[in-house]
């Protein structure tokens, strides 16, 4: 049995968690029901370009997995185009050396790896993938409507105490435990880390899983840049863009259309310099909550919503077309220079964490120098680099562009995540990102959110926590 569906619901922050979570709403609740989305930026959040010379490049959250099906389905049901993540080479610098190399035959490749590794890689690939194997379970869940009240319980639905486990351990804890090379992770591990997540393998042991999966093949990108499939769900979901800053939540009582006294959410927020309010049933908070990237205070609760502390990390996506100085990372000749991407060890002597050649959003010019003058190459770092610093990466750049983020948690193991529900029909989506910040993370969150707000809203508590759910799945079969 259903209730009356809420007349408004309110979205805080129209990045690929807040649109989804828009989109997944409006499945759920039905065509009458208004949703506001308020955003204080761009539509996209986390998912930007950056233009270089007419051409846009992603700046933020730029490649998808191959397994990531919410994206996959939104792409499809929005009509966009996707395009390859283009492969080329990888090399791994440690700032006195290439530590290694990769060569550009197949069978090259593995007799190096497993001459410098041994069979370290394929023990790597098939442990990720076992942990990808359980994740996807989730899928099946949200197919069939399940929710879950916390990320915690979500996760050990998923992969249960070695799930749970894994938040709790680093990766290097968790690697070394497994049996994993001193060498195998500081030249191949740990540089992953670094391009992914801007940290060391001191993060939990479930992000490090994902940021290996990131290292994959098959990864794609959206033609047109990622964000346009959150300008997309937007639309889908016809809900209403509200481009201001919310600034205020209040639980207040209210008398509805029907007479009866009502507990909903006062949303107040600032337009420029007017301030406005609005009355909500129901609000979801699709942003990290905490001073630096929101601003949001909670105000008159009973118990009082926490104040939330996540320290996010600083790091600078730069472009520049330039023609990059290779002798600064190998003694080879520069026409002989073939790699595209370099890694970086985990030495604080380098000020970048990463370098590699890109492609716009647009397809047709994949790993085409734009003129003689060099290809456009993206540069992770913690801080922003210096001219000299360019300088010495470059033996000239005619184009440089930068774009600070505080781009992800930093990641301290043991997690504790923040709640989902933060009051009786508030919900906070962001406190996946304590497990793994990344595009589809958001938007399983987002679906997870807007199922758990239509059950509790209906009473369908049999919907929520259910335990043992693989097995209950596997049976209805
Ligand atoms: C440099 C970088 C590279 C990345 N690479 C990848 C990648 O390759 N693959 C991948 O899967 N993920 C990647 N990620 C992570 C991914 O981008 C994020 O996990 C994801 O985009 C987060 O989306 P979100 O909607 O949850 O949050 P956000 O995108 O941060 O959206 C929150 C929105 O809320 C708005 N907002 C905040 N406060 C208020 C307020 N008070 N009032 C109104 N609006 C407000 C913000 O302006 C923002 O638009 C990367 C991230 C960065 C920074
Ligand atoms: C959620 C699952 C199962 C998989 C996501 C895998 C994935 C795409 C991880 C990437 C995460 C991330 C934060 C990458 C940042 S840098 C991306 C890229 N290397 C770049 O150069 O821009």
């Amino acid at each position: 049995e259903l209730r009356a569906p809420p007349d408004k619901i309110a979205i805080i922050g129209a990045g690929i968690g807040g649109t989804s979570a828009a989109y997944y709403l409006r499945q759920k609740f039905g065509k009458d029901v208004k949703i506001d989305l308020f955003e204080r930026g761009e539509v996209g959040g986390r998912l930007a370009t950056m233009t270089v010379r007419g051409q846009e490049y992603e700046a933020g959250g730029s490649v998808i997995h191959p397994l990531n099906l919410h994206m996959k389905r939104f792409v499809k049901d929005l009509g966009l185009s996707t395009i390859q993540s283009s492969g080329g080479l990888m090399g791994v610098y440690n700032g006195e050396t290439l530590v290694f190399e990769e060569s550009s035959w197949f069978i090259v490749n593995m007799i190096k790896l497993i001459w410098q590794y041994g069979f370290q890689s394929l023990r790597m690939h098939m442990w990720v993938e076992d942990i990808l194997d359980k994740f996807m379970r989730i899928y099946r869940y949200q197919s069939h409507d399940y929710a879950f009240s916390s990320v915690e319980k979500l996760l050990h639905s998923l992969g249960g105490d070695e799930f749970l486990g894994m938040l709790n351990r680093t990766l290097l804890e968790t690697l070394q435990k497994a049996g994993f090379s001193e060498k195998f992770l500081n030249e191949i591990v740990a540089p992953v880390m670094r391009v992914n997540y801007g940290q060391s393998m001191n993060i939990n042991g479930f992000v490090g899983a994902v940021s290996l999966s990131g290292a994959d093949s098959g990864l794609w990108a959206v033609e047109g840049g990622n964000k346009l499939v959150c300008s997309g769900l937007l639309q889908a979901s016809k809900s209403n863009l509200i481009s201001g800053s919310v600034m205020y939540i209040e639980e207040k009582t209210r008398t509805k259309h029907t007479g009866r006294p009502t507990k909903m959410y006062e949303v107040i927020y600032q337009i420029g310099s007017e301030t406005r309010s609005d009355f909500y049933d129901i609000v979801l908070v699709a942003t990290p909550l905490n001073r630096k990237m929101s601003n949001i205070t909670f105000l008159n609760f009973d118990p009082p919503i926490e104040e939330f502390h996540q320290y996010y990390q600083h790091i600078v996506t730069t472009l520049i077309k330039g023609q990059l100085n290779s002798t600064l990372f190998s003694s080879r000749a520069l026409d002989k220079f073939d790699l595209s991407t370099i890694l970086t060890t985990d030495n604080s002597d380098l000020f970048i964490n990463s370098i590699g050649i890109v492609s716009s959003v647009t397809e047709n010019d994949n790993l085409q120098p734009l003129t003689d003058r060099g290809y456009v190459w993206k540069i992770f770092s913690q801080e922003i680099l210096t001219k000299e610093q360019i300088l010495k990466l470059f033996l000239s750049y005619d184009y440089a562009v930068k774009q600070p983020w505080l781009a992800y948690p930093h990641y301290k193991p043991p997690e504790k995540c923040p709640s989902i529900i933060l009051h009786d029909r508030l919900y906070y989506l962001n406190g996946i990102e304590c497990a793994a910040s990344a595009m589809e993370m958001s938007a399983i969150a987002a679906h997870n959110a807007a199922l758990l707000a239509y059950h509790r809203w209906n009473g369908h508590t049999d919907m929520i926590d259910q335990e043992d759910l693989y097995e209950k799945l596997k049976t209805e079969l």
